[in-house]
Parts: C-alpha cells; structure tokens; sequence
C-alpha cells in the first residue's frame, strides 16, 4: 500500500473479483503512512506485541491518516473502474465497536493507550452496501460504548469483520511472502496449518505477524471457510489466491490456516 503499481494492481483485483460475482470487503491498514506523519510531527512512534502505543494526539492522527487519506485513495483507486466503493470507518453506523485492548510484553501489561479491539459488529451497513453491488472500504477506527474513539490493528478489525460477514475467506496481505517457520532465522513459509497448530504457534510469534495471525485464527475458529496470508509485494497475489489455481481455490502462495475439522472432510 506505499507502491503505486501495487496500489493500482490491488485495486483492480477488488475489481475484477466483483465482476466475477464475489462480494469483496477491503478493510486497510496504513501503519508506514501513519508513521511518516507522525515522524514529520516529532510524536512518538511506538509499537508493543505489534500494537502501536496511541495517545490521544496520535489517535487524532491516525484517524485523520486512516479515514483521510488512506481510505480516501483506496477508493479513488477502485473507482477508476466505475462507481464502486464507499469508504466508511468502524464508527460509522456502529459498524464496530471497540473496548481497550491490553497488551502483555513478556506477561507483564503495558499501557498501549487508545487500542482497541473489536468487541461488536454491526454488518447491515456493509451488507447494504454490498446488495447494491458496491464494495465498501472500511478503515479500522471504531468508537467504544464509552464513546472513546479507538485504534484498531487492520487485520484484528478485517477479522472481526469477516466472522460478522459470515466471509467465506479473510485475505491478508503483508509485506513477506507469508508465515515464516522460523522467523527471522529463515524464510521458509508455512504453506498451510490449521486453527489448533496456529494456537500452538502463536505464544512464540512477534511484531506485526502475531495481530495478524491471531486475527486470521479468530477468523477460522468463527467461521470463517479459511484465512490466507500472502505476499501483497507480488501485483495480483490477491486476484491469484482467490479465482487462480487449478480447481479455482488459490494457487498455494502465503500461508493458509484452514478450521480444525475442515466441512466436507473425511476424517481417516
Ligand atoms: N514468523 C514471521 N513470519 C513472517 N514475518 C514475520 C514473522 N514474525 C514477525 N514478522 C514481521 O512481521 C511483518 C509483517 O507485519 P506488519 O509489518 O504489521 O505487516 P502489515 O503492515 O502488512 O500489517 C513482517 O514484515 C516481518 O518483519
Ligand atoms: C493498533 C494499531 O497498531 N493500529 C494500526 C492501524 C493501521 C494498521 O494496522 O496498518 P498496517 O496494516 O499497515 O499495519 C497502526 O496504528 O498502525
């Protein structure tokens, strides 16, 4: 999302999986934009266990990132192509609520300050949107019931989002080529691991992969048909791993968590 061929090819997957009949909902993230901002106004920039540590200024500017910048060219991206997208945040029509998230470095709690996590999903918004052919773009800022505005990580808000949605698959797209085994030892990505194994990763994942992975298991373990990982520096990963591949289920790439006991599996 900070190279424009990238942003250009993304936008025209969305696209092209709304032509082919599927009914795709982006929510983005914007952690590099926000970041470069706040370096220009000498805030602090600051993450623990890949959440970033947002003080009420720096809550004012990444939604003012998020909603206004980010979201706003996502949606000029996809609209090239026709009269498509909508962009909205959590906040808007409760689309999601949020309560503070604590976070745990080394088991011990850190303040992280206006983090939230998703605790409510109000889909009809989306839907609506949806039954109208449109493709909504959400920007994951969402309002807590104590009227807070709150910092949601992009791909805690993309999952909670899908299991409301009842979505058939939560795409993620990062910056490597998905799951390392070993990371940052090797690259050798995990290609596929289901919810249990997942769990069992998890205590030992750091950075911005442990949101990530923890959303893509709360996604599965809530319904979801499977999470996928994928390399979003490869143009048209995304358009690949849902409509590619020989039996028209994704062509292997990133890393793909499936439910523990897969629907339609014979178990041996
Ligand atoms: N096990 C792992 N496998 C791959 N990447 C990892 C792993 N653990 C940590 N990372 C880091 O997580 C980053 C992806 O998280 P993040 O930067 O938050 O992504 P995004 O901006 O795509 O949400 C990678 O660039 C890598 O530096
Ligand atoms: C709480 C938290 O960390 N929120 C993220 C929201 C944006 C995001 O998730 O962006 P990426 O997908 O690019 O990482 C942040 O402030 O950076």
């Amino acid at each position: 999302m900070v190279d424009e061929r990238l942003k250009r090819a993304f936008a025209e997957d969305v696209v092209e999986m709304r032509r082919a009949g599927l009914h795709p909902v982006v929510v983005h993230g914007g952690g590099p934009q926000i970041s470069a901002l706040l370096d220009r106004l000498d805030l602090e920039v600051r993450f623990e266990a890949g959440l970033r540590v947002t003080t009420p200024e720096i809550m004012d500017v990444v939604r003012m990132v998020l909603a206004g910048q980010v979201q706003r060219e996502l949606v000029g991206l996809i609209n090239r192509h026709g009269p498509l997208a909508v962009g909205l945040t959590g906040e808007d029509a409760h689309t999601m609520t949020a309560e503070r998230r604590p976070a745990w470095v080394n088991g011990e709690p850190v303040d992280i300050g206006l983090v939230g996590d998703v605790v409510d999903v109000n889909p009809e918004t989306v839907l609506a949107l949806l039954d109208r052919g449109r493709i909504p773009v959400v920007s994951p800022v969402a309002r807590g019931g104590d009227g807070q505005v709150y910092n949601v990580n992009a791909d805690l808000a993309a999952a909670a989002l899908a299991q409301a949605l009842g979505a058939e698959k939560l795409v993620v797209l990062t910056d490597v080529a998905g799951l390392y085994a070993n990371w940052p030892d090797s690259t050798e990505v995990i290609d596929r691991l289901t919810a249990a194994e997942l769990e069992v990763l998890l205590p030992g994942l750091v950075s911005g992969m442990l949101p990530k992975m923890q959303g893509c298991l709360r996604a599965v373990r809530e319904g979801v048909g499977s999470a996928h990982v994928l390399d979003g520096r490869e143009p048209h990963a995304l358009l690949r791993a849902v409509l590619g591949g020989p039996d028209g289920h994704g062509d292997g790439r990133g890393t793909t968590v499936v439910p523990d006991r897969e629907p339609g599996r014979v178990a041996t």
